[in-house]
């Protein structure tokens, strides 16, 4: 099997090949600590490994577990937020047909999702769509104390047994937490839901891969084994002992880290496949999280392209020269459509009559890259085979080890989250949450 690739050729010239190679020995230092686990944040490297570690028999209890509400429910609604919503939704958006929800003749439910707003109209419009409709719940929190997902499942538990009866809804619930602490972790134990454990070492942002993302995109009938052998083999391509240069990931943090000290504070991640517009969303995550920290750290963006191409484009072409692009480039599309001939040729098109759709794309792909560049905007390249389980399984792994010899790279701890916690305690202040009195109190006197 071939593997995803990274060329930064079309990245040079703000940032030189040699500088980027210079930076190979502390790139394997920084690969090297994730390995050793001594660096900061180095309880929480359980992602590092756990491609080899999941066993056939939890993808097994994952997989049966998955069957049960995919017998029981025509709607599987995964509640979660952050980690523990975007890995899940970047696999099943970039593997699910387009346009699955208006599919009648199904073999798998409808996924849909909750507790990653606070949107009230959304959750009366899921409310109401799922009245009349047998569905389950998959409740995800590694803290079990997030305040979206609580409240959507606190909605949605009553929605359930009221339809089907405590007993029924118990065998229509899974939660995955912690194994020991939190809200959702007493909930489901007291409940006596089927749980997963979200291992301690392994923060959300990093969790795909643990039944966070596992238990959900197998009930979308992705196959997660194929998932977990991509990021097995990526695991192994990424290692500390694969040289520098055959590194993809060490690679990519070596050169993001050199474009950003040229004075590239915004990198954009573009694909040029409809599909893949949420693995960006769990991106910006994985390293907006990761390394917006001490007043440091890349800006992660995205852009679907062509389509934002007609609105990012002039942006990009002409604005200010502090970005640089990562694009994510497909091989072969899964489907093939040629352009037809028209007798009439008002639209000016028969010269691409007989082409196939994506040979335009990659002839759009191309010229893009080559304005993009010629514009001064640094362009590196991801190129995936396919769109396929087992690729998605190798760019998520890529990403994740980058992002934590990156995150050393810059001089951050790569594994918390600390300013996450500011909206969090002013939000339990303005709302009068028990214990926040004296917050209260300050907060309200500065509005
Ligand atoms: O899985 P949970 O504990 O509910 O956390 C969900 C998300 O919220 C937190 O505030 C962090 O920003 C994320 O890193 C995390 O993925």
């Amino acid at each position: 099997m071939k593997n995803i690739s990274l060329n930064i050729d079309k990245a040079l010239g703000t940032v030189t090949k040699e500088q980027v190679y210079a930076q190979a020995e502390k790139a394997n230092e920084c690969n090297a600590t994730l390995q050793n686990g001594n660096g900061a944040g180095n309880d929480f490297l359980g992602w590092l490994h756990l491609p080899s570690s999941i066993t056939d028999a939890e993808l097994t209890d994952i997989e049966n577990t998955a069957n049960v509400l995919r017998s029981k429910c025509e709607v599987v609604v995964a509640i979660g937020i952050g980690g523990s919503y975007l890995g899940t939704k970047a696999v099943v958006e970039a593997l699910n047909n387009s346009f699955d929800w208006l599919h009648t003749d199904r073999k798998n439910p409808v996924l849909v999702y909750a507790g990653h707003n606070i949107g009230e109209d959304y959750l009366y419009e899921l409310c109401e769509i799922l009245k009349g409709k047998q569905f389950g719940l998959i409740n995800i929190s590694k803290s079990g104390t997030t305040t979206e997902p609580a409240l959507a499942f606190r909605m949605l538990k009553k929605q359930l047994e009221d339809a089907v009866g405590k007993e029924e809804a118990k065998h229509r619930i899974v939660a995955i937490t912690d194994a020991k602490r939190g809200a959702l972790r007493t909930l489901a134990d007291q409940e006596g839901y089927k749980t997963f454990i979200i291992p301690d070492n392994v923060g959300g942002r990093f969790s795909v891969l643990t039944p966070v993302g596992l238990l959900p995109i197998a009930v979308a009938g992705i196959s997660i084994r194929d998932l977990v052998a991509g990021a097995v083999s990526m695991e192994k391509a990424t290692d500390v002992s694969v040289p520098f240069a055959e590194n993809m990931a060490e690679i990519y943090a070596a050169t993001r880290n050199e474009l950003y000290k040229s004075g590239k504070k915004v990198e954009i991640l573009a694909n040029f496949h409809p599909k893949l517009h949420y693995i960006a969303e769990w991106w910006k995550q994985l390293y907006g999280e990761s390394e917006g920290k001490d007043g440091k750290g890349i800006f992660p963006a995205s852009v679907d392209l062509t389509t934002d191409l007609h609105s990012m484009g002039q942006w990009i072409q002409d604005g200010e020269r502090t970005i640089f692009e990562t694009v994510i480039s497909v091989e072969e599309p899964t489907h093939k459509v040629l352009v037809p001939t028209d007798e009439a040729n008002l639209d000016g098109l028969n010269f691409l009559a007989g082409k196939r759709v994506d040979e335009v794309n990659k002839m759009a792909e191309l010229g893009t890259q080559l304005a993009h560049v010629d514009g001064g905007v640094p362009n590196l390249k991801i190129t995936m085979p396919e769109v396929s389980p087992y690729y998605i399984g190798q760019l998520f792994y890529f990403f994740e080890r980058a992002c934590g010899i990156s995150g050393y790279m810059l001089g951050v701890n790569p594994f918390d989250q600390p300013g996450v916690e500011a909206y969090k305690k002013n939000m339990f202040a303005l709302l009068n949450k028990p214990g926040y009195e004296k917050e209260s109190e300050a907060i309200r006197a500065r509005l």
